[in-house]
């Protein structure tokens, strides 16, 4: 951090949906100048688009923004990885922090790659767009004390950020958190859906849905209670939701979930192999 507590210059390998939340969120709590962001792409376009939207950087040239940066963010798609690794090579400071928050990528294909040591693996998730999402993250031990004051500044322009010790955790969470806001909306899509079937207009039926589950998520967090028991509190003898929830478990909807997100982190640790078996490949 520099002296007054903003952030050093930051470089974003990828500027897309992820890299514009940070950039957003970074802005939005004055974190750092907007000329100290280089938004890095293949897309002259698209950082033409965040240069007029935010004031930041851009450029076509990785490795360039990678040198000047003292946090280089890799916010590219996992496959691209293998692809950026050898380019950014040697261009990286030695100082500098990498932050990836590439599904699946793991530390040690970072490690081998980029041959730097200073490396942050977090998974953010979507709702960071509104600095309400959640990010799980670990450190090698070489990042210092100092970076990971920069990175947990960096993950709370996102929303809430939760350490763990163990890098197996960041599957985990890329099946629960990162890719979970996917399942929210979907069950929130068929929850409007279902209202527009019983009768309601769409707009009615959205205000309704977001509102429910909206109260219900912070009820839930600020009663304390486990969520059986919340469930319980709606569910009256003989009732409707007795009838709705028997019709879901029924359906199966408890093993759905628990299938969909173990087939989830199952991908994730996928990705994590195909990356190191390219890197390995590129390297022979
Ligand atoms: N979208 C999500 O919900 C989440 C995504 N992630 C991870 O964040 C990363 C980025 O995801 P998104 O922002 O959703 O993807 P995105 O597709 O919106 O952004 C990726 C960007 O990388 C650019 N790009 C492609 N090739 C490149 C190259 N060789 N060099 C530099 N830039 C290149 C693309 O033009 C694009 O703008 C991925 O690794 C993903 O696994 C993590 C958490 C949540
Ligand atoms: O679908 C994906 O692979 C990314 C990772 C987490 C959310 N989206």
């Amino acid at each position: 951090m520099s002296v007054d507590g903003r952030l050093p210059r930051i470089a974003f390998i990828g500027s897309g949906v992820m890299a514009e939340a940070m950039i957003r969120g970074l802005l939005r709590d004055n974190l750092i100048d907007p000329q100290d962001i280089i938004a890095s792409g293949p897309r002259p376009e698209r950082g033409q688009e965040l240069r007029s939207r935010y004031g930041v950087r851009a450029t076509v040239h990785n490795p360039e923004a990678a040198a000047e940066a003292e946090i280089v963010v890799l916010s590219v798609k996992p496959q691209v990885i293998p692809r950026v690794l050898p380019e950014l090579r040697g261009h990286i400071r030695p100082q500098a922090l990498v932050f990836s928050i590439a599904a699946g990528v793991r530390i040690a294909t970072l490690r081998e790659g980029l041959g730097v040591s200073a490396i942050i693996r977090a998974m953010p998730n979507t709702p960071a767009q509104i600095g309400q999402g959640v990010t799980v993250w670990t450190a090698t031990e070489e990042v210092t004390p100092r970076q990971r004051e920069q990175a947990i500044l960096l993950m709370r322009a996102m929303g809430e950020e939760v350490y763990v010790d163990d890098e197996r955790y960041l599957d985990m969470a890329t099946a629960l958190t990162g890719t979970g806001p996917a399942y929210v909306f979907l069950f929130m899509e068929a929850m409007v859906d279902a209202g527009v079937h019983l009768g309601f207009s769409r707009r009615v039926a959205e205000q309704l849905v977001y509102q429910t589950v909206i109260g219900s998520a912070l009820y839930a967090r600020q009663s304390g209670l486990h969520l059986a028991a919340l469930r319980n509190q709606v569910t009256s003898p003989g009732g409707t939701t007795a009838e709705a929830l028997y019709h879901l478990e029924k359906g199966g909807f408890r093993t759905v979930i628990s299938r969909a997100i173990w087939a989830a982190y199952v991908r994730s640790r996928q990705l994590g192999r195909g990356a190191a078996d390219e890197v390995e490949r590129l390297e022979r």
